[in-house]
């Protein structure tokens, strides 16, 4: 088995690329400070206990699993905590990941997969966003992902670096068969808020915003599939074998939900209403945001295949609900 150094493993969707890697073949090596990531998480490969800015903790795994590529799920990604600690974010995600890439150059690892993110664009003008729509985060998270970004790109031009940048929209559902799926502490995130909500595990789902310039006036997102997520990290490794230099993907489906198109679909799953409350907009939200997928398709040869909403929505469901997958999470917490 080819062996890829997996940075941040130990995440939502680090775990669930460990699952693809080994369903393709390859050694997926758990890097993780399990500042946000599980234990129970890791389950395809060996778990390294340790921080991507630590050179010597990396140069050590490089020199003994010799790895094929990186990829680089590692970082702080809540948006409301990267203004009020900016330092921590760009410390974590920029100073980490260059420190990262020292290693990976002084090791001789030439390929470095990165979650990049949608946050990068900002507001846009307008929708589907195209890898050439202008990058202008609006908060740290999405410069401190620019940034690094940038980085990869001097990175392959002085050092032959070959880098993708994989722009996730909104990362959603799970791989519940396997036990694993989305576990963010504080979760933020509308999906596993909205289950929450129906299940009574927390109050009502807070709509941030009715009078948005959209159909139903609440905000549109493209939410992709963790699996497909997943798969789109698996073609990198075999694009990036054949192709130098720094390139960029947006991974999205092209379809965006609204928020009550959501609490549609898990009431649907649920059998029951939603308990909802409508709240203020919350700042920085834009009114749509979704991928033009193409380039993924034409260049990667990938497409979302598990991302419908009701599909993202049951595996989400099963997830959260399954009483004998939580009982395993529990224990082995
Ligand atoms: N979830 C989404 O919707 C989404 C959307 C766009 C981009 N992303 C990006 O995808 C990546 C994964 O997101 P996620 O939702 O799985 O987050 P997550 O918090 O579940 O996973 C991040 C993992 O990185 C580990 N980590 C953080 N800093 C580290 C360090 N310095 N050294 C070693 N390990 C470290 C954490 O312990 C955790 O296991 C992040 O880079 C995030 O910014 C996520
Ligand atoms: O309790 C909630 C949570 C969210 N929303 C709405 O649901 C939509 C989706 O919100 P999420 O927080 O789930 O996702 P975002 O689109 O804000 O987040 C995405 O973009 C972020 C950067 O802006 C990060 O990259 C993040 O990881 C990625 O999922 C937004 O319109 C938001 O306003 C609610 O109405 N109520």
């Amino acid at each position: 088995m080819r062996p890829v150094l997996v940075t941040g493993g130990a995440g939502y969707v680090g775990s669930h690329a460990c699952r693809m890697l080994a369903a393709n073949g390859y050694l997926p090596v758990t890097l993780d400070n399990l500042s946000t990531g599980h234990r129970w998480a890791v389950k395809w490969g060996p778990l390294e206990i340790g921080d991507m800015a630590d050179q010597a903790c990396v140069g050590a795994l490089i020199a003994r699993y010799q790895p094929v590529a990186v990829m680089h799920f590692a970082a702080l990604s809540l948006v409301g905590e990267s203004a009020s600690k900016p330092g921590r974010y760009y410390g974590n995600n920029v100073a980490g990941t260059l420190s990262l890439l020292e290693a990976m150059r002084a090791g001789g690892v030439d390929k470095l997969i990165f979650s990049s993110t949608c946050a990068t664009y900002g507001e846009p003008e307008s929708c589907p966003i195209a890898e050439t729509t202008p990058q202008q985060p609006i908060n740290v998270y999405g410069r401190s992902k620019l940034m690094v970004e940038t980085i990869l790109k001097d990175f392959a031009a002085a050092h032959g670096l070959r880098a993708a940048a994989l722009r996730y929209f909104n990362a959603a559902g799970a791989a519940h068969e396997d036990g694993i799926g989305e576990a963010h502490e504080p979760e933020t995130h509308l999906i596993p808020l909205v289950i929450a909500a129906a299940r009574g595990a927390r109050g009502p789902v807070q709509v941030f915003g009715t009078d948005y310039p959209t159909a139903d006036g609440t905000c549109e997102r493209d939410y992709v599939h963790v699996n497909d997520l997943a798969t789109a990290h698996v073609r990198a490794i075999d694009f990036l074998t054949a192709s130098a230099g720094f390139h960029a993907f947006n991974l999205g489906t092209g379809r965006p939900y609204s928020v009550r198109q959501v609490i549609g679909a898990v009431a649907t799953q649920a059998g029951r209403p939603v308990p909802q409350q409508i709240a203020a907009r919350r700042v920085g939200d834009p009114p749509a945001l979704y991928a033009d997928p193409r380039r993924a398709r034409d260049v990667l040869g990938w497409e979302a295949t598990q991302s419908d909403l009701d599909h993202i929505v049951a595996s989400a469901w099963r997830w959260h609900t399954a009483d004998a997958i939580q009982a395993e999470v529990r224990r082995a917490v």
